[in-house]
């Protein structure tokens, strides 16, 4: 493993593909300016709209995200992460939240399907039930270890809250967690940092966490903050709350010595 820039990406997706993979696009691009290797775009990037649209149009999304992902990798020879994006599954009309690692060939290198389904009734008044459309993943996610860029585990958002996910990425010898997301605003003030900040700590791994912000479609809005943060804990990089990118080192002497200081992988007694 090599010392690299990686970047998360800070969007605010529509009910629009077209438009947000141009999006996409455009910030994949200034994050590679700025030397970025490693490239990752948050829940819903492809697509943010009611359920029903999701649903409509899932095919179409499924199809175009996952060749944008192949096509942008080779383009800006860049490794990228990208999702949580719809899938179809089944008969039911329903799809996996699903997010690919796709290498700077165009090959797709990991795939994860979102497990925790984000079902809660929030006291602002918002109601999300995920699982009416979205069927959960029953896989537990790989560890994809690349040569130059250590070891990557994938994970969806609502998947932060449960950090059973994370202790088996670090098992398999993670060094850097992807959390794209596309959390409320409403529990994003209160949660998201923390979250994050103890999911890298607990583990002793970078926390590489793209995000949504601002208005997406009536009531619907989300936290912002993209960031990364390093295997201490500290914050590198913070995208606030407008559409941009996070970009921070990620660096093999930084994990080693946060491991020698706080050597907590080891001392796991239960898990
Ligand atoms: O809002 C939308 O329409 C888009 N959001 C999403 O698609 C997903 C699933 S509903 N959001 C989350 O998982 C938020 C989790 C979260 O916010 C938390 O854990 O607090």
């Amino acid at each position: 493993m090599k010392s690299y820039l990686a970047a998360a990406v800070q969007m605010t997706s529509l009910p629009d593909l077209d438009k947000n993979l141009a999006q996409a696009e455009e910030l994949i691009e200034l994050a590679v300016r700025r030397g970025a290797e490693l490239v990752s775009l948050p829940e819903n990037f492809a697509f943010l709209g009611t359920e029903e649209e999701k649903i409509e149009q899932a095919g179409t999304i499924a199809t175009k995200t996952e060749k944008f992902l192949k096509t942008a990798a080779q383009k800006f020879q860049v490794t990228l992460v990208g999702g949580g994006f719809p899938v179809p599954v089944g008969k039911e009309g329903k799809v996996y939240n699903t997010a690919l690692l796709v290498g700077p060939s165009g090959e797709e290198l990991s795939r994860y399907e979102k497990a925790h389904l984000f079902d809660v009734d929030l006291p602002d008044g918002n109601t999300y039930r995920e699982s009416r459309t979205v069927m959960a993943g029953v896989k537990l996610p790989d560890v994809y270890h690349s040569e130059q860029l250590g070891g990557i585990g994938l994970s969806v958002c609502y998947d932060v809250r449960f950090p059973e996910l994370y202790r088996h990425l670090s098992k398999l010898g993670a060094d850097v967690l992807f959390v794209p997301a596309a959390f409320t605003a409403y529990t994003g003030k209160d949660h998201w940092q923390v979250l994050l900040q103890a999911r890298a700590i607990e583990n002793t791994c970078y926390a590489i966490a793209p995000a949504q912000t601002g208005t997406h479609y009536a009531m619907r809005q989300t936290h912002g903050h993209a960031m990364i943060i390093d295997p201490w804990g500290v914050i590198l990089a913070d995208a606030g709350d407008l559409p941009g990118v996070a970009i921070a080192e990620i660096s093999p002497q930084r994990l080693a010595r946060a491991r020698a200081q706080m050597p907590s992988l080891q001392h796991r007694v239960f898990a």
